[in-house]
């Protein structure tokens, strides 16, 4: 299963919410109009003797590392509407995607996931209602007379319920109206299908989303220190021990610290991830100072000639001061060995709190000089939308996201990727 396939289907409610969604909206006031992509292709094979209007080139929508090839116009069957949105060639394809952590260019890595699928960019123009009769393979296969496609014109009620239906979706008021209202720039008044829809949201998502995708940087100074903070069962651990996996087998000596000394069941659980990615975990007591155990972390990750040290740190509510300033502490213990560091800080975020992130980022900024994000549990919730709030908003690089509790459900944030599969486009 491509990677595409796997965040899509794991991304079902996220995407599904709002493909059920627009599908009401373009209903609500829509009229059939114009034939399905899928039956246009079967029916092609009669040249029309005048090209279709071209869609008109926008190209500061268009992200920038996949710029949008020039659109040549194509002569038309004779039965096709003028302006059903037309395939555009994609840009070559990367052989391999990165990984969360970006290594330095001497140090080529063996990277674990499958070759991204692009999302077409298509430009949207209204199509008028016509009927296509099949051609003789189609008649002969037995294929519908006519398969029609519902569109809306977009007026200001409409664009009202597309950024409701965002804001469902977690993506915040204000990220919600921008992305409207650049889907709707040169476009009021036309009428467009759900596909188009889709495919002009999921164009600004990724447009938003772009700036942000970079994966977490990785130093010549060892022990690099990765500190990794976060509220109560937001995947610190979980992440720790994917990210230290994928570490590994970038051929990183990692070591972590087991930096909740409060609970018992945590240290427990960073053991078990420790073990899984065949890493060691540097232990306290039970109740220790957590700060105590960074620091002879440091000692011995520099003793041993670490890579990498990840620090895991006790889950803390935002508003829990003691916990903050305990967190404070770790950050100068550890500089008095090295004052650069910690050279990450990763905030972990879980997809499921939604609008709540965004108070967490805030906080955790504050404190612990955030330098990435990761973004837990996107599988599973309605609420993938939240990501495109926190890029819009704060700009902090997404280093990863969570896709799942297994040792491989770490993937590289890809801009495109999600933001097909947040729309539930099919590509
Ligand atoms: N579905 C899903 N579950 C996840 C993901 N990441 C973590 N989890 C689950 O979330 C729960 C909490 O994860 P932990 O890694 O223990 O979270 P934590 O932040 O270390 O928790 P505390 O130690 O309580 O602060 C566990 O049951 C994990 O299996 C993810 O990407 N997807």
């Amino acid at each position: 299963m491509s990677l595409f396939s796997k965040l899509k289907s794991r991304l079902m409610k996220s995407s599904s919410k709002i493909d059920e969604g627009l599908e009401a909206i373009v209903e609500d006031g829509g009229a059939e109009s114009g034939i399905e992509e899928a039956f246009v292709e079967e029916t092609s094979g009669t040249p029309k003797a005048e090209p279709a209007p071209v869609p008109e080139p926008e190209p500061e929508v268009v992200p920038e590392p996949h710029p949008d090839p020039e659109i040549v116009p194509q002569p038309l069957p004779e039965d096709q509407p003028v302006d059903v949105p037309q395939e555009l060639p994609v840009a070559p394809e990367p052989d391999v995607r990165p990984a969360p952590v970006e290594m330095p260019a001497e140090q080529p890595t063996e990277v674990p996931f499958e070759i991204p699928t692009e999302i077409p960019v298509e430009d949207v123009i209204e199509a008028p209602a016509e009927t296509v009769k099949p051609g003789f393979l189609g008649r002969l296969l037995g294929r519908k007379e006519q398969k029609t496609v519902t569109r809306r014109v977009l007026d200001d009620d409409m664009l009202e319920q597309l950024e409701e239906l965002l804001i469902t979706a977690d993506m915040g008021v204000e990220t919600s109206m921008r992305v409207t209202a650049a889907m709707a720039e040169g476009r009021y008044g036309k009428k467009l299908s759900v596909e188009e829809i889709k495919r002009l949201m999921a164009r600004e998502v990724a447009r938003i989303m772009e700036p942000v995708a970079k994966p977490m940087p990785l130093y010549r100074k060892t022990p690099q220190v990765v500190l990794v903070v976060g509220v109560n069962g937001s995947g610190k651990t979980t992440t720790i021990g994917k990210l230290a996996s994928q570490f590994k087998a970038a051929g990183k000596s990692v070591v972590i610290a087991a930096g909740d000394t409060f609970r018992a069941a945590a240290v427990e659980q960073l053991q078990v991830w420790g073990e899984r990615a065949g890493v060691p975990v540097l232990t306290a007591p039970e109740g220790s100072d957590p700060a105590s155990l960074a620091f002879d972390a440091m000692t011995k990750a520099q003793e041993s000639g670490a890579d990498l040290l990840m620090i895991d740190t006790a889950g803390r509510l935002q508003n829990r001061q003691d916990l903050m300033e305990e967190l404070a502490k770790i950050v100068r213990v550890i500089r008095k060995k090295d004052e650069t560091a910690p050279h990450n800080t990763l905030l972990v975020l879980d997809a499921t709190t939604g609008q709540n992130a965004l108070s967490q980022v805030e906080t955790f900024q504050k404190l612990a000089d955030v330098s990435g994000l990761v973004m837990t549990k996107l599988d599973g919730t309605a609420r993938g939308g939240v990501l495109v709030s926190l890029a819009d908003k704060f700009g902090l690089p997404i280093h990863a996201i969570g896709v799942g509790e297994q040792i491989d459900d770490l993937a590289p944030f890809d801009p495109e990727e999600f933001a097909a599969a947040l729309m539930g486009l099919e590509v």
